[in-house]
């Protein structure tokens, strides 16, 4: 089993995350985890923050001379905002941001102050998740998988040129801040983001994870927490502000005929090997990997606080109040698209390693290559009856 933990506040002196289960003899250094971080920090539309922190993950367990022991792996993000902090005697909150956990954890857990759910809502903590799904990308790599996404939407702005070439789709995003493919519409997305930052508003969108070269047959139909789907459904829609979640495309195949949405089966030009025409399915079908790219859309809603402000209730007097701006991000759609790669490289690395088993890289190597795939030698049929019987 694989699995990660995180802790730390927003502006507390540091995020620590251990990820359990990592097999031995994988190469890790922090700078291999220090380029998502950056990617996650990049964007059109992050608040004053993003100036002030440099996350960089401290390797302090797991790890010796460059490579993993089997151990857990533990990473430490300073805050670097806490010294800005540390010393601040800091106003009560009292009145609850409409979209935040403000109201509902002070609830819950009947905090005294507003700041103290926040302070661990705050999708500051995704740094950490990221420097986890970053090690999980590492495991992937080493077995050629690639794991990546783009940005869809950005309020009504909507990327009109989609097709399945996603790693180059990917490496167009890249170069601009708003990491869509389509530099244009990347042009539009930023005066969006312009225009409501300069009306003191706020907003959300849509962003594109994919997974190239996953081998068929991760993930189970035989029991629904093993299905692959819903593992990554609800990873992908654990990212904060994400509200919605769909594998390959979902939505519109909802309102489709059947003979219009699944991927027809082909053998392929060799004679050998089976493929689908289409992907439509986005690489899933009854919970176990097709083969085609995983493709998974997180939904995130429009950024909570807003400078303009929204009508509240001030706790500590009963009356209505309007909430209280200190600093906030306008648009965060490209930066939690390399929050939602990182929990799909941990669904994704955790199910590899379910299906091949092993406690070192090298252990895992051999039984990789056996992986059955889709070729029509490998699969064992033949045409005599079968008996359903259960005594
Ligand atoms: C990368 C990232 C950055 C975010 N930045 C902000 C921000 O600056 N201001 C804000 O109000 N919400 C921000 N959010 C969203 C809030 O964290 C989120 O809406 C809040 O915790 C409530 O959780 P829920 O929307 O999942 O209900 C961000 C989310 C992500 C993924
Ligand atoms: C710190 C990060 O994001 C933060 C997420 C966040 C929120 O409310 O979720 C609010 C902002 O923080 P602050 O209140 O300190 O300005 C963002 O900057 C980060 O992504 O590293």
């Amino acid at each position: 089993m694989l699995r990660f933990i995180t802790a730390g506040e927003s502006h507390g002196p540091e995020l620590t995350v251990i990820l359990e289960g990592m097999p031995a003899g994988l190469p890790l250094q922090s700078e291999d985890i220090g380029t998502d971080l950056a990617r996650r920090q990049k964007s059109a539309g992050s608040g004053a923050r993003m100036t002030i922190e440099k996350d960089r993950a401290r390797i302090t367990a797991g790890a010796m001379g460059g490579l993993t022991t089997g151990a857990p792996i533990c990473l430490v993000i300073e805050n670097r905002d806490f010294q800005s902090w540390r010393e601040k005697q800091i106003p009560p909150m009292t009145v609850p941001r409409p979209g935040h956990v403000d109201l509902n954890a002070a609830i819950k857990y009947g905090y005294p102050d507003l700041r103290i759910g926040l302070e661990r809502a705050s999708a500051r903590e995704t740094a950490a998740r990221v420097a986890a799904g970053a090690v999980c990308k590492k495991l992937l790599e080493a077995f050629d998988i690639f794991v990546g996404s783009y940005v869809i939407s950005i309020g009504k702005i909507v990327l009109q040129v989609q097709n399945s070439e996603h790693e180059q789709l990917f490496r167009s995003a890249e170069s601009n801040v708003v990491r869509c493919p389509d530099a244009e519409t990347a042009e539009l997305m930023i005066q969006e983001i312009e225009k409501a930052a300069s009306e003191g508003d706020t907003l959300g969108g849509i962003f594109q994870c994919f997974a190239l070269r996953v081998p068929p047959g991760l993930g189970s139909h035989v029991h629904w927490e093993r299905r692959l789907s819903a593992r990554l459904l609800f990873a992908v829609g654990s990212v904060p502000a994400v509200k919605g979640v769909e594998i390959g495309n979902a939505f519109e195949n909802a309102g489709s005929l059947g003979t219009d949405v699944h991927d027809e089966i082909i053998v392929d030009s060799s004679g050998k090997q089976l493929a689908r025409k289409t992907n439509r399915s986005g690489g899933i079908e009854g919970g176990i990997t097709t083969g085609e790219p995983i493709l998974v859309r997180g939904a995130m809603k429009p950024i909570s606080t807003t400078l303009k402000g929204l009508n509240s209730v001030d706790l500590a007097s009963g009356k209505p109040a309007r909430t209280v701006y200190e600093r906030s991000d306008v648009c965060a759609v490209p930066r939690a698209a390399v929050v939602g790669e990182a929990m799909m490289a941990f669904v994704l690395a955790e199910a590899l390693l379910e299906k091949l088993g092993g406690d070192s890289i090298e252990e895992m190597k051999p039984r990789f290559k056996d992986l059955r795939s889709g070729q029509l030698d490998r699969l064992v049929m033949n045409n005599t009856h079968w008996n359903f019987g259960y005594e």
